[in-house]
């Protein structure tokens, strides 16, 4: 059963001189979801997952992740988390094993277990072929899939993922969300943001963040079914269309 919470956020705030960019919110993620965290650009999403990452110290409120206060014990919520940007890339003047054993002596990894994580990863994303070419090279479907992979080296029991796929290719994308699956399989948190509303329906439990607040938190199938639409991406515009 998924009942034990990684993720518990209770009345979050992060404001920026008067201006509040997380408002207030609250939510818990249970131990093996795909949690989608949606929102209009500037809703706010970014700020509330660099609070939950342990990189900006909240304003207000509490969020306990993998266990730890993302106030008193940022480092250790650090180590026990995986992060990827939409915006993260690796060194594309490395090769894809080069950025391996690069990223694995960050997470503090030993080198046999660095080789053998490396391997384990070529021969999971097929990738004997592209292994000691450099990243620059590879199309950024490809980079995604493998920043995605190394952001899991260190074995951390959640993922936070910041549009992972922005810009890639439907095919890439849906393989993308198929390594998602598996980490979920094997019993990580996963905690995405997307825009991609296709990509709103293969999560367990979505949020949609409005203006710093949470207007909505559900299945997609209970949100469908509230808001009486055919899709997430009807859901989702009914409740911008609600702000203006
Ligand atoms: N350091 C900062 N100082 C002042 N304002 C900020 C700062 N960081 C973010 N903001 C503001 O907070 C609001 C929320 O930004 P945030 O980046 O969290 O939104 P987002 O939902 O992640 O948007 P996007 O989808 O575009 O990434 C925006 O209005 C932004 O300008």
């Amino acid at each position: 059963m998924k009942n034990t919470h990684v993720i518990s956020v209770e009345n979050l705030t992060k404001v920026f001189g008067d201006f509040f960019a997380v408002n207030n919110i609250s939510f818990h993620v249970a131990k093996g979801e795909v949690f989608g965290f949606l929102g209009a650009n500037g809703a706010g999403k970014t700020t509330a997952m660099k609070m939950l990452i342990g990189i900006s110290k909240p304003t207000s409120g509490e969020a306990m992740v993998a266990g730890f206060d993302v106030k008193t014990h940022p480092e250790e919520v650090k180590k026990n988390i995986g992060y990827m940007s939409q915006r993260f890339s690796l060194y594309n003047d490395l090769t894809i094993r080069e950025n391996i054993t690069f990223f694995g002596g960050i997470y503090g990894l030993k080198k046999n277990d660095i080789k053998k994580k490396s391997q384990d990863l070529i021969d999971e994303l097929n990738l004997h072929e592209e292994a000691d070419k450099l990243v620059g090279s590879l199309p950024l479907g490809w980079k995604q899939k493998v920043a995605f992979s190394v952001s899991l080296l260190h074995n951390p029991q959640i993922i936070f993922l910041d549009e992972p796929t922005g810009g890639v290719d439907p095919i890439t994308r849906r393989q993308f969300w198929e390594m998602i699956y598996r980490e979920a399989d094997k019993g990580k948190t996963i905690f995405v943001t997307t825009h991609y509303m296709d990509e709103a329906e293969y999560c367990d439990r979505v949020s949609i963040m409005v203006a710093g607040k949470i207007e909505a938190l559900d299945t997609p199938k209970n949100l469908k079914e509230q808001y009486n639409v055919a899709s997430m991406n009807e859901v989702f515009l009914k409740l911008a269309r609600n702000l203006e």
